[in-house]
């Protein structure tokens, strides 16, 4: 059992953690994160469609089709009816690939005891409607609490015991907010945290969620540049101001800006966009090593969120008139047939921008070329 403090002004009050959590999604990461909540024996469950991977995790300890042979805690067992998955659960992560979120959400209503918190694990944008994965979660299960687990994770690692820290954010009510102990973020959090783990909180959703899902983006910009030859100048600058296409989202829709430095933001920019363990940089790697999209992976399957995403946030941009010109190059390489010699030299001779106005003007003005020469003036 975990007790924590939870610093809350001079008294500190305990943080009760959830007894009973459920993982729907036994991919790699909702095996990662079931293994985590398990780690102190805490029973937990774990839904997964594949019978053969639920009966591997629960005889042999192991989900050797997505985390290989590392050994998962005895307490944690596995389900495929969603019925028994949810029976009794106290929390649930939903840890199934973005596109699949809205269906697997709608499967769980009639399972689920009144007011469950819901925590949504995948990373993306949902095409068509533009919503945050919540809100999408949200329009499913109105009368329960919805928010996310984001950072920079690797499954794999995680598995391993490699050190690990992610953000938990949920909305906090009055009542959380006198007492963020009693939040079900702060819950989640010392749930999940363990000797390998280490879970903070946050109230902004849609700063934890943009991080997540833009940063799988930017990794495919990296990925293409440097299976294109370039090193690391080139991707340090693409992270960068692909951390201010982050920000400049993630403002627009009302999030907070120091969230995108958090670990969802640049933590998760910083892990994925230098790494081929990850599966969007790994995609833009072979694409910039010119292997065709259908040769890549050796022609397996393989869950890359950015790929569908790029349109669902290049969509919401155009749609609120936020420039992300990094993910416009990705739009145009993946889905426009564009030439990535092309569209780079397109992407590199955009207009000198004075870099802290980037930001602070293109909010205020619809920035022209006049409106940053007189501001810089004016700041001069
Ligand atoms: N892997 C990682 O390191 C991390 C991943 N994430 C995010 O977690 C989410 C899941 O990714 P990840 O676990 O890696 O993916 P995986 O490919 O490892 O697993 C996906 C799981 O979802 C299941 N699934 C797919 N489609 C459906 C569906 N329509 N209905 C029910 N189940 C479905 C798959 O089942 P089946 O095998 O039967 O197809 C599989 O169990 C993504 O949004 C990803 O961005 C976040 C942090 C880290
Ligand atoms: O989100 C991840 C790490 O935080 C996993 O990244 P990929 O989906 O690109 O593998």
């Amino acid at each position: 059992m975990k007790h924590q403090s939870f610093q809350n002004g001079p008294v500190p009050s305990a943080v009760t953690p959830f007894t009973a959590p459920t993982v729907i999604g036994a991919g790699a990461w909702g095996t990662a994160l079931a293994a985590s909540l398990a780690e102190d024996g805490t029973a937990v469950k774990i839904w997964g469609r594949s019978a053969a991977v639920v009966d591997d995790i629960t005889n042999n300890n192991r989900n050797s089709a997505f985390t290989g042979e590392a050994p998962l805690p005895p307490s944690l067992s596995g389900c495929y009816e969603m019925a028994d998955a949810l029976r009794g659960a106290d929390v649930v992560l939903l840890v199934v690939p973005s596109g699949a979120i809205r269906a697997v959400a709608r499967d769980m209503r009639p399972h689920l005891a009144p007011g469950t918190p819901i925590a949504v694990c995948a990373k993306g944008i949902e095409p068509e409607t533009g919503l945050l994965m919540t809100q999408v979660v949200e329009e499913e299960l109105s009368s329960h609490p919805v928010g996310c687990v984001s950072g920079p994770t690797f499954a794999k690692e995680t598995v391993l015991h490699h050190p690990t820290a992610a953000t938990v954010a949920f909305a906090f009510s009055p009542a959380e907010r006198l007492d963020p102990a009693r939040s079900v973020a702060a819950r989640l959090a010392v749930s999940l945290s363990s000797q390998h783990f280490r879970a903070y909180i946050s109230d902004d959703l849609v700063g934890v969620e943009i991080g997540g899902a833009v940063k799988n983006v930017i990794a495919l910009a990296c990925g293409m540049l440097t299976g294109a030859g370039f090193g690391d100048n080139t991707r340090a600058a693409l992270i960068t101001r692909g951390l201010d296409e982050m920000k400049a989202l993630a403002l627009a829709l009302g999030g907070r800006r120091e969230t995108l430095t958090g670990l969802s933001g640049l933590g998760d920019l910083t892990l994925t966009c230098n790494s081929p363990t990850s599966r969007n940089m790994s995609l833009g790697l072979q694409l910039g090593q010119g292997i065709a999209r259908e040769d890549c992976f050796e022609g397996r399957p393989v869950v890359v969120e950015g790929e569908a995403n790029t349109l669902s946030i290049t969509d919401l941009a155009r749609a609120l008139g936020i420039e992300m010109p990094i993910c416009e190059f990705v739009r145009a390489i993946l889905h426009d047939g564009a030439d990535l010699g092309q569209a780079f030299a397109a992407l590199w001779a955009r207009p000198i921008e004075a870099e802290p106005l980037a930001m602070d003007v293109a909010f205020a003005h619809p920035a022209t070329d006049q409106d940053i020469a007189t501001l810089a003036e004016r700041i001069s």
